[in-house]
């Protein structure tokens, strides 16, 4: 059969512009990374109001020679989504003559220092060239029996790493509690899922900031904070009158609670291994007499109902748990998870943005 034979020739460029556009996409990753290292978002909030591309290197300082370079990669990104590009008016100049000026959206606005949603640790740690750059040992990866994209990269399991690597360790535990804050966004229309609940204990739970969320909102609620112990011990300092750190190892032991959180666990794991971990859950919610629940917040892949985009999301962070031998997955593979692991039945509330809240009763 000759390949391309009855494609007219627009087809074929249309084809040609998909194969260019997906070789270069990692250029979108290095821009985003760019703008944050100049800190770009920060100081348009700092601006406090629409920046001209004069105003943005004259903070920046740039050399003559590179203007053109943050010009192109401010239209990148106004492209992409980052920034609104509006016109504004210049009191200071003489002649009110229009001008064209950079906005926050949305995207940027969740990219500026120090905000309660800044994803700024996020993106650093997922960006950093030691995750980037493993990503070209997926070939590799493919054809080595059970070895994990870090164990090909970093010579060891990700956890292991961690725990020998402080300064890397803080970083990552940092992305995930910027991720985490996001959560308490969509947590505020579920209060329904803790009601009734005496204690909790949140299992892989980096530096509790899920725990901190839901502690604030129900007060009542106990707390235990359960990581591995090289994690706790970095934040047993804040223990407080709900919240409290236990360090540990989940396939052994989980601390007994009316119910268990995973978030971003289970995404991390082979089924095998997530059965495991889904076991011990079950063993810590056994004694709670009204019938105790795991609480799941993962992403759950929904090609069906989700818009292309949402998916497209899912399924990259699906290549990234090749890191951890880890996978997203629908809601027919988690079904079969938690019936292997002993539980009764669930139920799924897709929560606004990428997370599910998926309820695991016993
Ligand atoms: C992807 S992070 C999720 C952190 C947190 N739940 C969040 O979403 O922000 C996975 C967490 O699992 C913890 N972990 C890995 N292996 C573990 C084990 N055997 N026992 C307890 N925690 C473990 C890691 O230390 C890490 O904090
Ligand atoms: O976005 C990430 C990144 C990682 C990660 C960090 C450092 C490495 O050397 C490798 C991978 O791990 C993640 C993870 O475990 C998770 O559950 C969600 C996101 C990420």
């Amino acid at each position: 059969m000759d390949l391309l034979s009855g494609r007219k020739a627009n087809e074929i460029f249309e084809g040609q512009v998909h194969v260019y556009k997906h070789m270069y996409v990692y250029l979108n990753s290095m821009c985003l990374k760019w703008c944050i290292e100049l800190e770009v978002p920060t100081i348009i909030y700092n601006h406090e109001k629409p920046i001209t591309l004069h105003e943005l290197i004259s903070i920046l300082q740039v050399p003559p020679s590179k203007i053109s370079g943050v010009e192109r990669l401010m239209r990148h990104l106004s492209h992409n989504g980052f920034f609104d590009i509006v016109t504004i008016h210049d009191d200071d100049d003489e002649n009110k003559e229009e001008k064209e000026a950079y906005a926050l959206t949305i995207a940027s606005e969740l990219l500026v220092k120090g905000t309660e949603y800044c994803l700024i640790p996020m993106a650093k740690c997922s960006l950093d060239p030691s995750v980037s750059s493993s990503y070209n040992l997926l070939g590799k990866w493919t054809l080595e029996e059970n070895l994990t994209l870090s164990e090909i990269s970093l010579g060891t399991n990700l956890w292991n790493f961690l725990s020998k690597n402080p300064s890397i360790l803080t970083s990552f535990n940092e992305s995930m509690a910027s991720d985490s804050q996001m959560v308490k966004l969509a947590l505020k229309d579920h209060n329904a899922v803790f009601e009734g609940l005496e204690s909790i204990v949140d299992v892989g739970s980096g530096n509790g900031t899920v725990s901190k969320i839901i502690s604030d909102m129900f007060p009542k609620l106990k707390c235990i904070v359960f990581d591995l112990p090289h994690v706790v011990e970095n934040f047993s300092g804040t223990n407080s009158n709900n919240l409290s750190f236990i360090g540990g190892d989940m396939f052994n032991f989980i601390p007994e609670a009316d119910a268990v959180l995973l978030k971003w666990i289970l995404h991390d794991w082979d089924d095998e291994h997530c059965v495991k971990i889904l076991k011990k859950c079950k063993d810590a919610i056994s004694k709670n007499t009204k019938g105790g629940k795991a609480i799941i917040i993962d992403f759950v892949i929904n090609e069906k109902q989700d818009e292309f985009g949402l998916t497209q999301m899912k399924l990259r962070m699906d290549i990234a748990m090749t890191t951890l031998n880890g996978k997203e997955r629908s809601e027919e593979e988690f079904k079969k998870l938690f019936l292997e692991a002993g539980f009764e039945d669930y139920k799924i509330f897709p929560l606004t943005g990428m997370y599910s809240l998926i309820v695991v009763f016993s």
